[in-house]
């Protein structure tokens, strides 16, 4: 469905991502792993048409290609972004943040269901839908920011940095909403230092160094690989 080839990336002389591919099946949870400064940010932002990757890379998304397409006509093919920092409007409440998720043309005529399926997988959203966003924790900002995202109707929702910042109760919450999004049958990229939460809701996994793919396997033989283990999860093997 998501297929990512020949995907490279400077900043200025700086090669951040270096023929890069990787893919996302229908309804398929993938996570990126790598250290700070792998190129795991930049290669979601090139997807969701907010970076440009050098000539000769290829995007493709349901048959279509979109590697030259703008940030807003990435949304409306059916990839939607939840950037690392969130992004979400602190002055404004819960619903006010989640209808301007609803202004993509796909998503403007199922405004009501869209809000439905947000309230039902992450239901203190719903509790709280007139309460500022600023007012509300760094989790439930952060479901915000998915629930907003969830509102352009993505088949491919790709996720910078989820858990960044936030308590591991809370982080244990959120990677259970992801959970609940997977079930409904979106496809997930996502980007997570969190590597055993991430792991523990992914099929596959890519590991990422230096701005190129090194690796790749399924979530449960990455868990149980050594040198995961010993880069990601703490373990002295
Ligand atoms: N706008 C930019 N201008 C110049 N260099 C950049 C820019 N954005 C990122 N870089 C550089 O590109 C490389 C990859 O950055 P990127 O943010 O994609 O990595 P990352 O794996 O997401 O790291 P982190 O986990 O720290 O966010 C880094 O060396 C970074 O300094």
């Amino acid at each position: 469905m998501f297929e990512i080839r020949d995907l490279s990336l400077h900043y200025g002389q700086h090669l951040a991502l270096d023929h890069v591919a990787a893919t996302v099946g229908k309804g398929e949870t993938v996570v990126i792993l790598g250290a700070n400064g792998a190129g795991k940010s930049s290669l979601l932002k090139a997807a969701a048409g907010l970076v440009k990757p050098d000539p000769g890379a290829s995007i493709r998304f349901a048959g279509a290609d979109i590697v030259s397409r703008p940030a807003h006509l990435v949304l409306e093919a059916g990839i939607a972004l939840v950037p690392e920092g969130r992004g979400v409007f602190g002055d404004l409440t819960v619903e006010e943040n989640l209808a301007l998720g609803a202004y993509a043309k796909r998503a403007r005529a199922h405004g009501k269901t869209s809000r439905d399926l947000v309230y039902s997988l992450f239901p203190k959203l719903a509790d709280r839908r007139k309460q500022f966003v600023n007012t509300m924790s760094g989790g439930e900002q952060q479901m915000v920011a998915i629930g907003r995202a969830l509102m352009s109707k993505p088949d491919l929702l790709m996720l910078d940095e989820p858990s960044l910042g936030l308590a591991p109760v809370v982080v244990g919450e959120l990677f259970a909403a992801l959970g609940r999004v997977r079930e409904s049958g979106l496809a997930l990229l996502i980007v997570e230092q969190n590597v055993r939460m991430s792991l523990s809701i992914a099929d596959r996994g890519y590991l990422m160094e230096a701005g190129r793919i090194v690796g790749e396997n399924t979530a449960t033989a990455l868990m149980n690989d050594d040198a995961v283990k010993r880069a990601f999860l703490g373990a002295t093997v």
